[in-house]
């Protein structure tokens, strides 16, 4: 099905944004209006270009005491919300009512795509909780694949819960994933703390088939990628990654000189990986700041990745690099990450973002 226009509006820009056919005005306090006070204030240029017309309508929010665009619920369209954690963006949608996803994998990939959908890196369903969870998170991949967990989208995820239900301050939720439990937790300054659970480090659990060490980890191993071997360690935060630090012989990537479309693929559908597996591409720039790039799974160079973060401070630790709580920096921005002595748990703390509120047809 046919998508007539995606449009966002990226936080650090002006408040006001212009565009080809229309202008949205932005308040200066988008980040924490409630969605139930939500109302479109958008100046039609084009007189060609209906707002709600055939197929997708644009709201910008400002305060008003209409309903939500999100509260409507016409039959035959799926009303959204656009988030980002760092760049890395992700549609929601609110499927309280139902344990089924409100759209299939197919037209999640539609969704997805840059040019003629939304445009995001994934499509994430808010759902009914269980055994005892306060929530259901299940998400799409922009290629349809279905992930096990997503960082910087359970951070998007709390923010739209906390909107959604009208919380407001600091606020706590158990979430059940494909991860297992995962507790984020909004804070004062609006942003989320993670509770990521203990990584994973066996091999046949990643999965992954390079050969282990005698603790069944993969750590510090070889991965030949035509010709050229990397090493590598491989941790899962539910799903898997690969992490490098360095070619063979090599010191230490510089990684802004990585041609990561060409390389990233190699990665991900290396035969080593029987799930496939993200890749993380790691600067060591001190024992406590780490840069990172990122190739996912089922979504390509993404601006950030929060569970790739957090793997690859466990792959840093492992491996002797850094110290338990770093600050990594992404294309997107920087995530606080710490892997607690005490409990075992990952600690990931970072920003999450509306962005924009629309509708599209089922
Ligand atoms: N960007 C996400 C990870 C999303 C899932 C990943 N592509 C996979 O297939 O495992 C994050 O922030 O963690």
């Amino acid at each position: 099905m046919a998508i007539a226009a995606a449009i966002s509006l990226p936080l650090t820009s002006p408040t006001r944004h212009s565009l080809s056919s229309i202008n949205i005005v932005r308040t200066p306090s988008f980040s924490t209006f409630q969605l139930n006070l939500i109302k479109p204030k958008i100046t039609v240029k084009n007189p060609n270009f209906r707002v709600r017309a055939s197929s997708m309508s644009i709201e910008a929010p400002v305060q008003s005491s209409s309903a939500s665009l999100l509260d409507r619920r016409e039959s035959g369209f799926l009303h959204f919300a656009k988030y980002h954690g760092l760049g890395n963006d992700f549609i929601l949608i609110d499927n309280r009512d139902s344990s089924e996803p409100r759209i299939t994998s197919e037209r999640a990939v539609q969704l997805c795509d840059r040019n003629f959908g939304i445009g995001a890196d994934g499509v994430i369903f808010v759902m009914p909780g269980i055994n005892g969870t306060d929530y259901t998170m299940r998400i799409f991949n922009s290629d349809g694949s279905e992930p096990e967990m997503c960082g910087n989208g359970i951070r998007c995820f709390a923010k739209f819960v906390a909107q959604l239900e009208s919380l407001h301050g600091r606020l706590s939720f158990t979430i059940h994933t494909g991860a297992g439990l995962i507790v984020p937790e909004v804070l004062d300054d609006g942003n989320v703390r993670v509770d990521m659970g203990e990584p994973i480090l066996q091999a046949s659990d990643i999965p992954t088939r390079l050969p282990a060490n005698k603790d069944h980890c993969v750590v510090k191993s070889e991965l030949d990628i035509d010709g050229v071997i990397w090493n590598v360690t491989c941790v899962s935060m539910g799903n898997p990654h690969c992490i490098t630090f360095s070619t063979k012989g090599s010191q230490n990537l510089k990684v802004d000189e990585l041609k990561l479309d060409e390389i990233g693929p190699k990665f991900e559908h290396h035969e080593m990986f029987p799930a496939r597996t993200n890749t993380e591409f790691v600067q060591v720039l001190s024992r406590s700041h780490l840069k990172m790039r990122v190739w996912e799974r089922g979504a390509g160079a993404t601006l950030a990745c929060g569970t790739g973060a957090c793997a690859l401070l466990v792959a840093a630790v492992l491996e002797g690099r850094a110290e338990r709580n770093c600050r990594v920096d992404l294309p997107g921005g920087s995530l606080q990450i710490e892997w607690r002595e005490e409990d075992n748990h990952i600690y990931m703390t970072g920003p999450a973002e509306a962005v924009f509120f629309g509708s599209v047809p089922l």
